[in-house]
């Protein structure tokens, strides 16, 4: 059994915390708020972020980062514009060697890079893995079956996570295409907001279907001139969590695109969820990332527009389904496949 520290201890790492410390696992659960890891540890229950589950007496809650020094594996639960800041204040005391696990979904804003790549180039001395997939804290606190899928460089490294991380209710798959689980973990948030807008207005199951259909269309063209692998796009990092994130009462994302559909402001939206809405922050980023590769996202530009630009839910779904005529099947993963350009991308993209 191993030594493992989760820092940031909001849903996420508090479920994994929880997870990992069933499978019999010295967990350390560190947080930034002294006071809340302090109630955490007296009510054995992270209230605020995951109410209703009690955490194993193998996880202890801290907000003293020297546990950072002891661990073996590092296990990131921070949201995405966090990752960075967190990796610097965190260098110092992390042993060379230690594999991080990310679990953040997003891109660095500005930089539009992976959250592996900042991570790789903040702690150069220590693996980097990805985790990602259809898994929803709420149910893996309660030990409900969960697929997830774990990237990397550094096969070895993926593997270990894999072996530390695996429960007869949490089954983890290896996958060697990092940058198509990470850009497929972070899109699926911008279909799921979109999914929640139609849900605001009232619109039926037809619409999310379409919604979730054409999303993973756009998010697979990206992502594939980007360098993913497109089967990458139709597994547990792609199609599986755009389902889950779609249309699950739990989903963050799907709860603040609801509210925007009924019509509130996307300040107040923020606030009533509580906790992180990475799709707000990553369809910019997409957005900008489509102009930038001349790729087409319909729906992602027009969930900017209903974010940042003050178009109304309702116009946006209107100007989806007025668009000119198209063939269904596109191109560009077709093509990319064929030619094998997106192995050569990957490879470009990993050498950077
Ligand atoms: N909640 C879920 O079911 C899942 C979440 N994720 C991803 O995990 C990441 C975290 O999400 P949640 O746990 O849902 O968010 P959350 O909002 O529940 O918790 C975030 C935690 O990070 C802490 N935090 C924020 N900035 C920090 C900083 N600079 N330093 C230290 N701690 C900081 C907060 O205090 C909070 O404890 C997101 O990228 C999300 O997309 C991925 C899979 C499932
Ligand atoms: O990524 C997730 C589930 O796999 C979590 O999605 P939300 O942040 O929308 O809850």
């Amino acid at each position: 059994m191993a030594k493992i520290t989760v820092y940031g201890a909001g849903s996420w790492g508090t479920a994994l915390a929880v997870s990992m410390g069933k499978a019999g696992h010295e967990v350390a659960l560190l947080g930034r708020n002294l006071s809340e890891m302090d109630l955490m540890e007296q009510r054995r229950e992270n209230r605020p972020y995951l109410p209703g589950v009690v955490l194993p007496q193998t996880v202890k809650p801290t907000g003293d980062s020297g546990v950072l020094e002891e661990a073996e594996m590092l296990v990131l639960s921070v949201p995405s514009h966090s990752v960075r800041e967190t990796a610097q204040k965190i260098r110092g005391h992390l042993k060379q060697g230690t594999i991080v696990v990310n679990t953040a979904k997003g891109l660095e804003e500005g930089s539009y890079k992976r959250l592996s790549q900042v991570l790789t180039e903040e702690l150069p001395h220590n693996p980097v893995v990805v985790l990602s997939g259809p898994s929803h804290a709420e149910e893996v606190g309660k030990d409900m079956p969960t697929t997830v899928v774990v990237a990397s460089r550094d096969s070895q490294a993926a593997e270990a996570v894999q072996d530390m991380l695996m429960t007869p209710k949490f089954r983890v798959y290896t996958n060697p295409d990092t940058i198509g689980v990470e850009l497929g973990g972070a899109f699926k948030n911008i279909i799921a907001l979109c999914a929640g807008f139609a849900d605001g207005l009232g619109y039926g199951d037809n619409t999310k279907a379409a919604l979730m259909t054409r999303g993973i269309a756009e998010i697979t063209r990206l992502g594939v001139v980007m360098g993913g692998n497109p089967l990458t796009f139709a597994g547990l990092a792609g199609v599986g969590d755009l389902i889950v994130t779609c249309t699950s009462q739990h989903s963050r994302n799907h709860r603040a695109g609801v509210a925007l559909g009924q019509g509130k402001p996307l300040d107040q939206v923020l606030k009533e969820v509580g906790m992180v809405v990475e799709g707000v922050r990553t369809t910019r980023v997409a957005y900008e990332l489509s102009r930038q590769y001349g790729i087409s996202m319909p729906i992602t530009e027009q969930a900017y527009d209903v974010l940042f630009q003050g178009t109304d839910p309702k116009a946006a779904v209107s100007a989806l389904m007025m668009r000119g005529k198209k063939h269904e099947i596109e191109e560009v993963a077709l093509i990319a496949m064929e030619n094998g350009s997106y192995q050569e991308n990957c490879q470009d993209s990993q050498d950077k």
